[in-house]
């Protein structure tokens, strides 16, 4: 049989994220351990309730609920209605009992592409980034008033290096006709032939419009890719069976069972940009296994370094479990 046990943890950002859903300054989440004979696995559960998952509540509570012995058959019926708990349960699973010996599907190593501040604080930002090797960037709109934030995307395509990737998340802020403007504004600034390659605008209206999306995609070259509308593997179902191939910004640790979203990316070969939930190294190294497998077009991943207080993961997550 194999123990269970699990431990809630609170990290700070540094510095909080701004997006159109608000200020985020703290990420709460839970590690989980199995331990069969001497084999330990290691899983996380990091939901985004906002993007529709379980609340860290709800998941505390299944937790909590549990028995200390738990079994194969307990994980692999985890309800669609928790799927951070199956994440993070059957990554743990998989952790113990098969990725020790499975050889992860050979990659060249993905790009990263790293998140820049929203705002003008953009163009003072990704100069380091920059520096630390990253080419592609990922820029929040729908935070400030557009005209300050297409004048401050005009001079960011101006002054960032040939070659640089650049992705425009609105977090399903914008209206149709803003949209329709950042759209426009992206074809016009790649036609002016500068060095900057606008990748794709992420999430533009509400995931309730859909059949928007779908129109504005047919129009402009610029690609749009969803992630609040494909959050978790029921909504990605959805959105393939209504006809959705353009990107697929999939968040693992939210999606649901590793296994089902495997068999559904590998069916379907869509084309899937992976990306973090602001997980920690235990979340985001099972999702990076699963970016390595199912990056049909090698896309940069969303796992860019964003700064927790504390500096090393591998210290917190050991004193995580010397705690009471
Ligand atoms: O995808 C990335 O480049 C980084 C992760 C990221 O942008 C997000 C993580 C979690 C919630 C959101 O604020 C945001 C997103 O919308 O993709
Ligand atoms: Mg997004």
């Amino acid at each position: 049989m194999t123990q269970f046990d699990f431990r809630p943890y609170r990290r700070r950002f540094k510095p909080p994220l701004q997006t159109n859903h608000g200020v985020w300054d703290v990420r709460d989440g839970i590690i989980i351990r199995l331990t069969s004979n001497s084999n330990v696995g290691y899983g996380e559960i990091a939901p985004i309730s906002w993007f529709g998952s379980e609340t860290v509540e709800q998941a505390l509570d299944f937790c909590r609920q549990l028995p200390k012995e738990i079994s194969e058959e307990i994980i692999f019926s985890i309800p669609d209605r928790l799927p951070a708990c199956q994440f993070g349960f059957e990554s743990a699973w998989e952790d113990i009992n098969c990725c020790k010996n499975v050889q992860i599907a050979p990659t060249t190593s993905l790009p990263y592409s790293a998140l820049l501040p929203a705002g003008k604080a953009a163009l003072s930002t990704w100069q380091s980034l920059a520096k630390d090797g990253y080419s592609t960037f990922k820029w929040k709109i729908g935070v400030y008033p557009i005209a300050e934030e297409l004048a401050i995307f005009h001079h960011l395509t101006e002054v960032l290096p040939e070659r640089v990737k650049l992705r425009l998340d609105a977090n399903g802020g914008l209206s149709y006709d803003e949209a329709n403007l950042w759209l426009y504004t992206c074809e016009r600034v790649m036609a002016t032939g500068v060095g900057v390659e606008i990748e794709y605008i992420e999430q533009p209206l509400a995931r309730e419009n859909l059949t928007e999306m779908q129109e504005l995609s047919c129009y402009y070259a610029t690609a749009i890719a969803l992630d609040e509308s494909v959050a978790n593997l029921t909504q990605l179902e959805t959105c393939y069976q209504q006809g959705w191939r353009g990107i697929f910004t999939i968040k693992p640790s939210i999606a649901g069972s590793p296994s089902r979203l495997r068999k559904f990316c590998q069916e379907h070969k869509i084309d899937a940009v992976f990306s973090s939930v602001f997980e920690t190294i235990v979340g985001k190294q099972a999702a990076l296994k699963l970016a390595a497998e199912l990056s049909l077009n090698r896309r940069a991943v969303g796992f860019g370094v964003h700064h927790w207080l504390e500096e090393n993961e591998q210290t917190w997550l050991e004193q995580l479990w010397q705690a009471c």
